[in-house]
C-alpha cells in the first residue's frame, strides 16, 4: 500500500523534539525568587517554565497512586524519589511542544541530576543559582500567603537543610564544570531580572 504524500514518516531511531531540547536548571534555596524570575523570563524569551514542585503539587491534586507519598514528602520538607519527577518533567517537556525549557527546583539532590541524565539524556545549557541569604528567604516564605502547606516554619527549617545537604553540593558540581550562572537574589527582583537577563540575552 503506498503512503498518502501528506502523512509524516517517523523514522524508527528519530528522537522527539524535546529530546534535543535546551535546558537550564533554575536552583536556589526556598523563597529564593526561582518562580519569580521565572515568569519573568518567560515573557522576554521563548521559554516554558516547568516547575519541579508545581508538578509534584499537581499530581496529588490529580489523585495520583503517589499523591498520599508525596504530599508527605512535601509537608516533611524532603525529596521526592527521582523516578516520579522525572517522570513528571519529561512527559511535561513532551506535552509543551517546545524545545526551550526552564527547569525550576531540579535537579535538587545528586539522584535527581543523574536520574534525569540516564532518563531524558540532557544536559543543562546552563545553571541559574539564586544565592540568598538565611533571613531574608524566611521573611519572604513567611510573607508568601500562597496557602502552601509546606510554608511554615517548621517545614521551612527542614527545606533549608536540605537545601543545605542535598541541592548546594549539585550547585558546586554544576560550578566544578562551568556551567554555574551565580546571582545576588537578595536584591529587589526587577534588579535581580537585569542581571538574569543578560545571561539569557548573550
Ligand atoms: N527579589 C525579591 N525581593 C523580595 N521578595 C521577593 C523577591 N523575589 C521574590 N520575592 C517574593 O518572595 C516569595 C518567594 O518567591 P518565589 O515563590 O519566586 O520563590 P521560590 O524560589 O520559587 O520559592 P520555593 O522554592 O518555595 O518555590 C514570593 O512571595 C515573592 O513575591
Ligand atoms: N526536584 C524536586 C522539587 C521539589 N520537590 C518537593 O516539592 C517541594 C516544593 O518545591 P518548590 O520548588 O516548589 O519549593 C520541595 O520542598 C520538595 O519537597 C522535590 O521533592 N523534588
Ligand atoms: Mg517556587
Amino acid at each position: 500500500m503506498e503512503t498518502p504524500v501528506d502523512t509524516p514518516i517517523m523514522v524508527e531511531h528519530e528522537s522527539p523534539r524535546w529530546k534535543k531540547s535546551t535546558v537550564v536548571f533554575v536552583l536556589g534555596g526556598p523563597g529564593s525568587g526561582k518562580g519569580t524570575q521565572c515568569a519573568k523570563v518567560v515573557q522576554h524569551f521563548e521559554y516554558t517554565h516547568l516547575s519541579a514542585g508545581d508538578l509534584l503539587r499537581a499530581e496529588i491534586k490529580s489523585g495520583s497512586e503517589f499523591g498520599a507519598m508525596i504530599q508527605s514528602v512535601i509537608v516533611e520538607g524532603r525529596i521526592v524519589p527521582s523516578e516520579i519527577t522525572v517522570k513528571l518533567l519529561c512527559k511535561a517537556m513532551e506535552e509543551s511542544g517546545n524545545d526551550k525549557f526552564l527547569i525550576d527546583g531540579f535537579p535538587r539532590n545528586e539522584e535527581n541530576r543523574i536520574v534525569f541524565e540516564n532518563v531524558a539524556k540532557i544536559e543543562p545549557a546552563f545553571v541559574l543559582f539564586f544565592d540568598c541569604p538565611e533571613e531574608e528567604l524566611e521573611k519572604r516564605i513567611m510573607n508568601r500567603n500562597q496557602g502552601r502547606e509546606d510554608d511554615n516554619i517548621e517545614t521551612l527549617k527542614k527545606r533549608f537543610k536540605v537545601f543545605v545537604e542535598s541541592t548546594l553540593p549539585v550547585v558546586r558540581y554544576y560550578e566544578s564544570i562551568g556551567k554555574l550562572r551565580k546571582i545576588n537574589a537578595a536584591k529587589p527582583s526587577e534588579e535581580v531580572f537585569e542581571a538574569v537577563k543578560d545571561l539569557f540575552s548573550s
